[in-house]
């Protein structure tokens, strides 16, 4: 049995991504309006994309904190953000709707995000991830180094350099990696569970797809962040 030892860079490496992770967080403001009384189909939408957009925000800033993203090709930084946005914004939001929320204020976000022009057939996956997310009671360090996995994928469209972003993922697999290890000793195949998700968030990032065509028929709204990020 090998013995799974992390190194001091991968000690200071988790901890610059940790911090980041917890630092950048959506300002409960806007989290909290979705809390409160009750709003129309059309308000919920748009409260939800206010939320996406900070949720945008929040990830243009957290990713500027990888060690090593900033030395990426501009273009390629682009691309990755791009491309790894809904995956790491339904990420986010699973962590922090799986996490112990106040008695009730689950049932009363998927009330709202149920009544506000989603069609079923998307919150169900949805809702799926989140509940498989929960489970699996990821530590914050685990949180945050599966978004950075999910942010330093090679094959997004348009990268150029898909190497230099394989080895800056591998990397981070590493650590994500031994820490599985070592937070789950009893659970051998926990690592290859959190990459599973992974795959389920692949799914949900087409399904989104499909919903922004739908919704764009409904004449729904977007920002011009979200438009910008998510090619609407
Ligand atoms: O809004 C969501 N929520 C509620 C939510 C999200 C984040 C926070 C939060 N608080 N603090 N930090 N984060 C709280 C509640 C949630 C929860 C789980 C999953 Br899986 C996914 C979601 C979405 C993500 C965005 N979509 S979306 O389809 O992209 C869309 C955009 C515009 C209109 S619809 C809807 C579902």
């Amino acid at each position: 049995k090998e013995k799974v030892e992390i190194t001091k860079e991968q000690q200071a490496l988790m901890k610059i991504i940790t911090d980041a992770y917890n630092r950048h967080q959506i300002p409960q403001d806007v989290a909290k309006k979705l809390l409160q009384d009750q709003y129309s189909a059309e308000e919920n939408f748009l409260l939800l994309t206010e939320m996406a957009t900070s949720q945008v925000q929040v990830l243009v800033e957290f990713t500027k904190n990888i060690p090593g993203f900033l030395s990426l090709d501009r273009e390629d930084q682009i691309a990755l953000l791009k491309g790894s946005a809904v995956e790491a914004m339904f990420l986010r939001s699973a962590q922090v709707f799986s996490r112990k929320m106040p008695s009730g204020h689950t049932e009363v976000l998927e009330e709202r995000i149920r009544k506000s022009g989603i069609s079923e057939e998307f919150i169900t996956p949805m809702f799926n991830f989140y509940k498989s997310i929960g489970e699996l009671h990821m530590v914050q360090e685990e949180q945050a180094l599966l978004t950075t996995v999910t942010i330093l994928t090679p094959d997004r469209p348009y990268v150029k350099d898909q190497q230099a972003v394989e080895r800056l993922q591998e990397t981070m697999l590493d650590v994500l990696r031994k820490l599985c290890v070592l937070q789950h000793p009893q659970e051998p195949q926990y690592f290859a569970r959190l990459l599973g998700r992974l795959t389920e968030l692949r799914t949900l990032s087409h399904y989104h797809t499909e919903m922004l065509a739908s919704w764009r028929m409904n004449d729904h709204k977007f920002t011009p962040l979200l438009c910008e990020i998510w090619d609407v």
